[in-house]
């Protein structure tokens, strides 16, 4: 553990962490390499975390096998009372997570309070699943059988979260995969690895057993090798992933050769349609919550703006006062902050290499459009009208405060739009007329539909994509069961 001067004050400096968490100990990398963390808003150097690599990875895959078979024989009820004692522990802790998730991760300090009270959730949604894990009895087409389907944990399972969420992506993977009796390696990313290890210290001291819940923290050079392991183990049984597309599909295609069950949380493009029935302050309300929270960087975010030509410019003008009066960027620690810093210099230049695409090929800039006076990662909350289908914006998650609003007129014709895309994650719209509410909400090709309303994420909801937006749901009552494989009995000779 860190024992050097922290950059922020935390009610319980033990929970932050620099070293990795292997078979219920805190380790350092073999060749005693670290990687440096730093602060979005500033750029400076907050932590220098121990970068590990394939040998301790084999060593956590071990680890996590022979924790195994005693967690997987406890009961559900035993194994629920070991969560619920690591979601007391994180909301008893919420301000120090919540301070170490803002210091490396950049987001305003309420929606780091909001991330770790939304990630305790999932902790204590899936302790009370655990409880709930049944069977079933088939009627058997033959006399003298009985038929049952058992529910049984899937084994050692690898996982791989992203920076945009770095306490609820995991809690969301770690919380059914141990309800289920399943041991967990889990990889954090660079970027954000302290909110991953404060999240072990706090499992450690729930009592989760050595070796049911293992962290390796990597580089982005090394969680490459970490992922290869993963992958190629024979023992990891499953892979559950959230982060960009391309890496959904290298995770699948290194996969293959073990024939791995993968759930995978990828890309979104999400289409946000206001109809001309639409009640546009409701809309322009649910625009801001859907575009703007995490500064535009998740992956259910509004990225592709549809309004209809009739409340077009109402909607727009509507849009750009309420953005000018309640967003404020700046410093995640600031007074009344609400858009942070983005992650690090690459989504800068993302979302730069978008605004500058869309407006050579003719869109206006409503408002925003460059980097904020502060410099640095901060960026613009930015509208952008008379948008085209051949933008980048259009076509590629900005994962930015960047809001491009198409016009259109008709109803087939949007849905058309908003499914012409390789992505199926999250889609929003507005309308007040039940049967346009029906309708679109079943033609849309997505795994959520936001109706009248921006924000759709919670634990009870089954989270997930179709398409190339990933496989799997994660959350609500389904959640447990990519963790779990089903066992067939057949009971012969009665
Ligand atoms: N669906 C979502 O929620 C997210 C989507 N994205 C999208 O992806 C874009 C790029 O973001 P980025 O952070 O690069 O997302 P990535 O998909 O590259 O990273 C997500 C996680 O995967 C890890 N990773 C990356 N490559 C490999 C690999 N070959 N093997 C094993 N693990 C790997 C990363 O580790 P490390 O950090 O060490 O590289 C991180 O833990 C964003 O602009 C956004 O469009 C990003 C994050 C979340
Ligand atoms: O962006 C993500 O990776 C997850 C979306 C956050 C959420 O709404 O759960």
């Amino acid at each position: 553990m860190t024992t050097t001067k922290l950059p922020i004050h935390l009610q319980d400096s033990t929970l932050y962490r620099t070293q990795s968490y292997i078979n219920g100990q805190w380790v350092a990398a073999d060749d005693a390499s670290t990687f440096t963390v730093d602060n979005p808003s500033t750029g400076a150097i907050i932590a220098k975390v121990c970068n590990l690599g394939a040998a301790e990875t084999e060593r956590a895959i071990d680890a996590a096998n022979k924790a195994q078979k005693a967690w997987r024989a406890r009961t559900g009820k035993d194994r629920a009372a070991i969560l619920r004692r690591w979601f007391d522990l994180i909301l008893a802790n919420a301000e120090d997570l919540a301070q170490i998730m803002t210091l490396e991760q950049g987001k305003p300090i309420a929606e780091s309070r909001g991330e770790i009270v939304y990630g305790a959730s999932f902790v204590e949604w899936f302790a009370e699943q655990a409880k709930r894990v049944t069977g079933d009895i088939m009627a058997s087409p033959n006399a003298s059988n009985r038929m049952l389907v058992m529910r049984e944990p899937i084994g050692v399972c690898a996982a791989i979260t992203p920076w945009n969420f770095p306490n609820a992506m995991i809690t969301r993977k770690v919380a059914p995969a141990l309800a289920a009796g399943c041991t967990v390696v889990l990889k954090p990313a660079e970027q954000t690895p302290l909110s991953a290890l404060a999240l072990a210290e706090l499992a450690e001291r729930a009592g989760i057993p050595a070796g049911v819940m293992n962290i390796i923290a990597a580089d982005s050079e090394r969680s490459i090798a970490v992922g290869k392991v993963l992958c190629a183990s024979p023992i990891v049984k499953k892979v559950t992933f959230t982060g960009s597309t391309p890496v959904g599909r290298i995770l699948l295609q290194q996969s293959a050769p073990t024939v791995k069950k993968l759930s995978l949380e990828l890309g979104g493009l999400a289409p946000f349609i206001v109809f001309d029935d639409a009640d546009i302050d409701a809309a322009v309300d649910g625009a801001i919550v859907s575009k703007y929270r995490n500064a535009g960087q998740t992956c259910v975010c509004a990225n592709r703006l549809y309004v209809h030509a009739a409340v077009y410019d109402q909607f727009i003008e509507k849009l750009a006062v309420k953005v000018r009066s309640v967003l404020k960027v700046g410093d995640g620690f600031a007074q009344a902050v609400t858009q942070g810093p983005l992650i690090d210099d690459a989504a800068v230049a993302k979302v730069q290499e978008h605004v500058k695409d869309a407006v050579d090929k003719g869109a206006k800039v409503v408002m925003g459009g460059k980097a904020h006076a502060l410099g640095g990662r901060f960026y613009e909350p930015t509208i952008l009208s008379n948008v085209g289908e051949d933008m980048l914006c259009m076509r590629e998650e900005t994962f930015g405060p960047v809001a491009p609003v198409v016009k259109f007129t008709d109803e087939a014709h949007v849905i058309e739009l908003a499914n012409n895309t390789e992505y199926g994650l999250a889609s929003y719209f507005y309308s007040r007329d039940v049967g346009r509410i029906f309708r679109v909400a079943e033609a849309l090709e997505y795994g959520m539909v936001g109706v009248n309303t921006g924000l759709i994420s919670n634990e009870v909801a089954p989270f997930g994509g179709v398409k190339q937006s990933g496989l799997g749901r994660e959350g609500s009552i389904y959640g447990m069961d990519d963790f779990m494989e089903l066992k067939y009995v057949c009971l012969g000779g009665i």
